[in-house]
């Protein structure tokens, strides 16, 4: 469903991600790990084009899309979560998800949709903001909201853009272990309802141990390993460059 092939960028002589390969199944909820600076985050911005890659190629779908530009992909079904700085504070809830809705739904072909626009967008809006428990705070205005809830809030606009493939950059960062463990379970059951395939950076393990059907571990920007969760945890060369240090976690 997303694939990378020789996925390279570079920062002057420094090789942030280097030598890439990705091939995330369509329904997989792959998570992407590592130490700090392993290149994940680039990884990302090298699969959404937010950055130019500097060599090899990314598919989506079976196709190339190496060169489409940033700003085409998520009509295509590829997303990747807002950030919570481009949350419009001043809005209501629904009013964020409603703003992403219909800018979706402006496209070429969809004049009869834009005519009725503001009345399937509210639909949706609503039906998204119960999938992430914000139904109740859908009048209130998105400053008011505590982080997590700002981060679900991110979440429900991703979603009112329909992806196919959504990818999730730390969304518990921030939260305590309650909040962590309600996220995480939210996002699970996205993955079924919506149909949809996930890409999650996350630091916190026992979530990753817990919903990934694989794991993609990232080390001086290069993969060392891929695998389902048990498979990771066994794998000695992950422990000795990541997990040594955090084996009471696992
Ligand atoms: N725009 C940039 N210019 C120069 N170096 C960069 C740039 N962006 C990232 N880097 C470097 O690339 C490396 C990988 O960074 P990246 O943020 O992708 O790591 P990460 O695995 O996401 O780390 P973290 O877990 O801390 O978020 C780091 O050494 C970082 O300093």
């Amino acid at each position: 469903m997303l694939g990378a092939r020789g996925l390279t960028k570079s920062f002057g002589g420094f090789v942030a991600v280097d030598g890439v390969d990705l091939a995330v199944q369509e329904g997989e909820l792959r998570s992407i790990i590592g130490p700090n600076g392993a290149g994940k985050t680039t990884l990302f911005n090298v699969l959404t084009n937010a950055l130019t890659p500097s060599g090899g190629q990314v598919y989506f779908g079976g196709e190339e899309i190496t060169d489409v530009p940033q700003h085409e992909r998520p009509h295509m079904g590829l997303v990747r979560s807002f950030q919570s700085n481009q949350l419009f504070e001043e809005q209501t809830v629904l009013e964020n998800v409603r703003i992403v809705a219909q800018t979706i739904e402006q496209g070429p072909f969809s004049f009869d949709l834009f005519r009725t626009g503001r009345r399937v967008a509210e639909e949706d809006a609503y039906e998204i903001l119960e999938r992430v428990g914000l139904a109740e705070q859908a009048h209130e205005s998105a400053a008011n909201l505590s982080h997590g809830d700002q981060r679900r809030l991110t979440i429900a606009m991703s979603l009112a853009t329909d992806p196919s493939v959504l990818l999730l950059d730390e969304p518990t960062s921030g939260m305590g272990p309650t909040e962590t463990e309600e996220t995480a379970a939210m996002i699970e059951s996205l993955q079924s309802e919506y149909d949809l395939t996930l890409v999650l950076i996350e630091h916190d393990m026992s979530i990753v141990l817990s919903m990934s059907d694989r794991i993609t571990v990232l080390n001086r920007g290069q993969v060392l390993a891929t695998g389902p969760p048990d498979e990771i945890q066994a794998n000695d060369a992950v422990q000795t460059a990541y997990l040594g240090g955090m084996e009471d976690e696992l």
